[in-house]
């Protein structure tokens, strides 16, 4: 089993420190969300690990050693970074064939990654005429090529259309599921609440969490449960007896702040407050993530900034 493991990781491109004394461990059979703002530092930190950068100080190991002291890397680490990096003269199946080569991967592999990542019908086209999508397809086989056992992905669903962001996910699943190590960065919250078990989050090149994902969002986000009744006034009145303010959604529906179903079930019963629905939210992984990273954005609009661009 390989575990990714960054200790005290930094690097400095001139006076920008973009990863700051990084530690974390991404472990194996999950998926670990790579989030954080635009130039948090996740592709610096995952170069570093492919050692496609030197560090400033501090270390990135696959499996306890460093990428370039590996005996076989395409066989123990696939990444995705750059969907682009492809020759776009070449084939998609030549493209992976001189890959291949240079592993010593067997040709069967690359018809193999080809069916799977569901580019087979196009590998004799060049990949000049690729979409973003069948290009980043093209990427994910390549990075499956030597069956590896750390998979390292950077935006993977750019560019896919729905059913290729489904297909991805499922990937992903699976590929944990087999005990693989899995790391992926992505933007869309919403989408990595549907692949992730655990999350890594960096905010200035630093770790502002490392945490299963439903452990996340309990965190950073309020309780609050939905409420909708025949009579709003008497259970308001025997809420913010209880300290429990309950606000109006618009929609006949109440919400409550700070408190759980079972309480108000329990106290709109002991009072014969009649119920249509009740209901706890939970927020969401965007609500959770945008709580923590509010003061690590380094690109957010200010009031001046928009103020200028009016
Ligand atoms: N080769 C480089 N030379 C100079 N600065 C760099 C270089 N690569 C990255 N940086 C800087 O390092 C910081 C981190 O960038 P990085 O691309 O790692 O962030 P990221 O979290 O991947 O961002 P995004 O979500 O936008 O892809 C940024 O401030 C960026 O401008």
């Amino acid at each position: 089993m390989t575990s990714i493991d960054v200790q005290e990781l930094t690097k400095e491109y001139g006076t920008t420190r973009a990863v700051d004394r990084l530690t974390f461990s991404v472990r194996p059979g999950r998926v670990t969300g790579f989030l954080g703002p635009n130039g948090a530092g996740k592709s610096t930190t995952m170069r570093l690990v492919l050692g496609l950068d030197r560090p400033t100080s501090g270390t990135a190991t696959l499996g306890g050693r460093p990428y370039a002291t590996l005996d076989e890397p395409l066989r123990e680490v696939g990444a995705l970074l750059d969907a682009q990096a492809a020759h776009g003269s070449r084939t998609a199946r030549d493209h992976l064939l001189v890959l291949a080569a240079a592993g010593r991967i067997p040709v069967r592999r690359v018809d193999e990654v080809l069916e799977q990542a569901g580019i087979a019908a196009v590998a004799r086209r060049r990949v000049r005429t690729f979409s973003l999508g069948m290009r980043q397809r093209l990427g994910i086989a390549a990075a499956l090529l030597g069956d590896p056992a750390v998979v390292m992905l950077d935006e993977p669903s750019n560019g896919l259309d729905p059913e290729g962001i489904i297909w991805i996910r499922e990937l992903m699943r699976g590929l944990a599921r087999e005990g693989r190590t899995v790391l992926v960065s992505s933007h869309l919250m919403n989408e990595t609440a549907t692949f992730a078990d655990h999350l890594v989050v960096l905010g200035r090149g630093r770790l502002l969490a490392d945490t299963p994902m439903r452990d996340f969002i309990e965190a950073h986000s309020e309780r609050r449960v939905r409420i909708r009744t025949t009579d709003p006034a008497r259970l308001r009145a025997l809420l913010a007896a209880r300290g429990h303010e309950a606000v109006a959604a618009g929609d006949g529906r109440w919400r409550v702040g700070g408190a759980r179903a079972e309480d108000i079930g329990a106290l709109a019963a002991a009072h014969g407050v009649p119920l249509l629905e009740l209901a706890d939210e939970q927020a969401s992984l965007e609500q959770a993530y945008l709580a923590l990273t509010a003061d690590d954005t380094e690109f957010a609009a200010t009031a001046d900034n928009a103020r200028q661009e009016a």
